[in-house]
């Protein structure tokens, strides 16, 4: 298969602030690209660079072979862009499903009556169907989790953008989450995945990018990135130097 995304020498930042720093790297479609990094690195301002929440100064990004480096960020989620927060951003006076039909309402275009199959399908998918009357604001965390990505996915992307979707949860919780990713991943979705727990990116990643200072250091198989000098160095403060 062909890359969902590649991101072409891509310098970006805040203001006059630079974060990335020709970063370039690419992602197969119907994989999970897993994201670490020290913190600051810049992986949150990638994925605001992929949405277009900031510009880059130079550089391009293609997704689906199509030059997105100056498309708006509303039309890029109807492209097929679809991301989680790192903390949950629910309408808490909504039922779960309420949450998802409007997702899916807003990020198609379709009607509501559409909108609503695609709604119950994902919720299928995502374990929460049982729980669809439920006020959002009243689930516990792995729930809210879970809403998180039924919601992104509510938008139907074709590359979902997860971000520390695993945070904050119990090693039993991160477990349902990974299987939850896995799922995904079988139901064809291509899959970026920014996290901080490495086991969890060892179990579900397909390839692994490490950044640093807003560049890519090393890319490819998970476990042989986890265990490369760089990232022991970089990511867990190893001193490789004795
Ligand atoms: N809105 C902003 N304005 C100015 N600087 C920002 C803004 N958002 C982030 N930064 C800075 O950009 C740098 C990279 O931050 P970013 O959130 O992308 O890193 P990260 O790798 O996602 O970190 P973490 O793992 O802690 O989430 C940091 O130095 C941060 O302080």
């Amino acid at each position: 298969m062909g890359n969902i995304l590649e991101f072409r020498h891509i310098d970006a930042g805040y203001g006059r602030i630079q974060i990335l720093n020709d970063l370039s790297f690419s992602v197969e479609e119907g994989q999970v690209f897993g994201v670490i990094g020290p913190n600051g690195s810049g992986k949150s301002t990638m994925f605001n660079a992929l949405l277009g929440t900031i510009r880059p100064t130079s550089g391009a990004i293609y997704f689906d072979n199509i030059d997105i480096t100056r498309t708006p960020p509303h039309v890029r989620c109807r492209m097929g862009l679809g991301r989680t927060f790192q903390i949950p951003k629910p309408f808490e006076n909504m039922s779960v499903y309420e949450n998802v039909l409007v997702a899916a309402v807003h990020g198609t275009g379709q009607s509501e009556k559409k909108a609503g199959h695609a709604a119950i399908d994902v919720l299928k998918l995502t374990g929460l169907y049982e729980k669809r009357e439920m006020l959002s604001g009243e689930l516990p965390l792995l729930d809210r989790k879970r809403l998180e990505v039924a919601r992104a996915i509510g938008t139907s992307p074709k590359l979902l953008l997860l971000d520390e979707v695993a945070a904050g949860l119990t090693d039993a919780e991160v477990k349902d989450m990974m299987r939850l990713v896995k799922d995904l991943k079988n139901t064809g979705y291509s899959i970026i995945w920014i996290e901080h727990i490495i086991q969890t990116m060892l179990g579900s990643t397909d390839q692994l990018m490490c950044m640093a200072e807003g560049q890519c250091v090393i890319t490819g198989d998970p476990e042989e990135v986890i265990n490369s000098k760089i990232v022991q160095t970089l990511y867990l403060g190893v001193d490789d130097s004795e």
